[in-house]
């Protein structure tokens, strides 16, 4: 059995006419930590959104857990994401009128794992985020900025996926905070044996990594001008 969470092959991708991402040879393994950077407009989110299977590539294959995710319908890839994959975005996209542990269960349900994680886990694995049942009562808008960053890791890890996927989830927090957040997400994706694919600019992140990628080496697209 492959030990592979991740393989992207001969891919070409582009919003619009022009590719922004052509990309030989991207893989993953199991429980791997890479470290993706790349200046401002090489790629990074485009990748990621196709890794997430939110977008389909024009050549090549995505696979995720075994998984070519272009052979799925829309429904299917929702489903898929949401077993297989964890995601941490720079924003959070925390549901702003749910409380966090509502905004994690939601995401539970969604996992379709036929007993979905449930409160009880939901609690203990974000104490081990360091997040108080109290914090999690209150709704995404009460939190402060690295509250609202651990619920968003805890909603990203509950169905233990195979692959957490983070994008710039630490551009919003001071240097003590940032160092803080990346060893406790580390230390429970150890737990969970999750392979972590982390996109950052920021190259002080680089250390706690197994891996380190330079997008710009591995996309063979031209920049487009003015980007
Ligand atoms: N939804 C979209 N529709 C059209 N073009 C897009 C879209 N998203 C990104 N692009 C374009 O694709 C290119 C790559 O953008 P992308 O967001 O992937 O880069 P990035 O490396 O993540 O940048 P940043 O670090 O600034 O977030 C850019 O030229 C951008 O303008």
């Amino acid at each position: 059995m492959s030990t592979e969470v991740l393989r992207c092959q001969d891919l070409i991708f582009g919003w619009r006419e022009t590719p922004v991402l052509v990309l030989e040879s991207l893989c993953v393994a199991a429980g791997e930590r890479v470290f993706l950077s790349g200046p401002s407009g090489s790629g990074k989110s485009s990748l990621l959104a196709l890794i997430a299977g939110l977008v389909l590539p024009r050549q090549g294959s995505v696979a995720v857990a075994g998984q070519d995710l272009a052979g799925l319908s829309a429904a299917g890839r929702d489903r898929w994401r949401a077993r297989h994959l964890g995601i941490i975005f720079q924003q959070f996209n925390l549901v702003p009128y749910l409380s966090g542990l509502d905004n994690v269960l939601l995401a539970a349900s969604l996992s379709g794992i036929g007993r979905a994680p449930g409160k009880e886990q939901a609690l203990a694995l974000a104490q081990r985020l360091e997040l108080s049942e109290t914090l999690l009562a209150r709704k995404a808008t009460e939190l402060s900025v690295g509250q609202q960053q651990r619920v968003a890791a805890v909603r990203a890890m509950i169905a233990e996926p195979a692959l957490l996927i983070a994008d710039e989830p630490t551009s919003a927090l001071d240097d003590r905070r940032r160092d803080h957040f990346m060893t406790l997400l580390l230390r429970e994706s150890e737990r969970q044996n999750s392979a972590v694919l982390f996109v950052s600019h920021d190259q002080r992140l680089a250390a706690h990594f197994d891996r380190h990628l330079d997008l710009p080496t591995l996309n063979g697209a031209t920049p487009c001008s003015g980007d």
